[in-house]
């Protein structure tokens, strides 16, 4: 099966020094990769680096078996989509048009939305329990109200490759695992996906794999249930951990408070 994203030694900074250090990953269909890591230790950056956000990226990135570079902005935008951390909503939108955005690459000369186009935005909205944020002005919205519209935003894109930084950030627990309930769905159905995750225990529950960042490079990366060790997450955090099965067979991680 062909990679939808495949980076190689990248490299990828702001000014003088790499914020990211080589860091070779491998995304395909039916995956959801975590990126779990420290503050500051690149995991925004590498998402940004992916999409060609940043002043200077070094390595390869191919997108869907081509080369990042050889991709049209548009042509690209209707195969991968970006769920940034935050957004300021222009003023006058509503929530329903600001869903709609996610549709302008797929629209036509004009750029008018269809029926089709308005449909799918309702039924993603509905799809994540948002479906009363249709007629809200956008600009009202809290911090996990304007979460949830950025993820549906990008699930009405269609896209092939999906790359979330921070999704659950802001929102309350059954709208974190409602919202990493629908990406995996998609991700079940064939969708490929890289989230950012500050929570090990949402990381443990819906992704196929995880890749642990620390100082710009790969600490460990592959299939959740290998990668994610309590001892890792001790390398990874520089803190005791804890680890506990749940009666449901779960596993379950926390720090060790003393
Ligand atoms: N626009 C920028 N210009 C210069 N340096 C930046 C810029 N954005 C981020 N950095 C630096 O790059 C490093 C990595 O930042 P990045 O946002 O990728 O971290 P992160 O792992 O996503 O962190 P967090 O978990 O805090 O969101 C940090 O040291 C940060 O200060």
């Amino acid at each position: 099966m062909e990679a939808l994203l495949d980076t190689q030694g990248l490299l990828a900074g702001y000014g003088a020094a790499p914020v990211l250090q080589g860091v070779d990953l491998t995304v395909r269909a039916h995956e959801l990769w975590a990126v779990l890591g420290p503050n500051g230790t690149g995991k925004s950056t590498l998402l940004r680096g992916v999409l060609g956000m940043l002043p200077w990226t070094r390595g390869t990135v191919r997108l869907l078996g081509r080369e990042r570079a050889r991709w049209d902005a548009r042509e690209l935008a209707r195969r991968v989509a970006w769920v940034p951390q935050t957004f300021e909503p222009a003023e006058g939108f509503s929530g329903l048009e600001l869903v709609l955005m996610g549709r302008s690459p797929h629209l036509g000369l004009w750029g008018l939305t269809s029926e089709r186009d308005v449909a799918l935005a309702r039924a993603v909205l509905e799809e994540l329990g948002v479906a009363y944020l249709a007629d809200r002005p956008g600009e009202e919205l809290s911090g996990g109200e304007r979460r949830m519209l950025l993820l549906a935003r990008g699930l009405v894109q269609e896209p092939a490759l999906l790359l979330l930084d921070e999704p659950t950030a802001f929102l309350d627990v059954a709208h974190q695992v409602g919202a990493l309930a629908r990406v995996r769905a998609r991700v079940d159905s064939g969708l490929g996906a890289v989230a950012v995750l500050h929570d090990v225990n949402l990381a443990a529950a819906f992704a196929t794999h995880v890749l642990l960042l620390r100082d710009g490079r790969a600490l460990a990366q592959g299939p959740v249930d290998t990668v994610l060790e309590r001892e890792r997450l001790e390398a990874l955090y520089g803190l005791p951990m804890e680890m506990a099965l749940a009666p449901s067979g779960a596993r379950l991680f926390a720090p060790r408070a003393r």
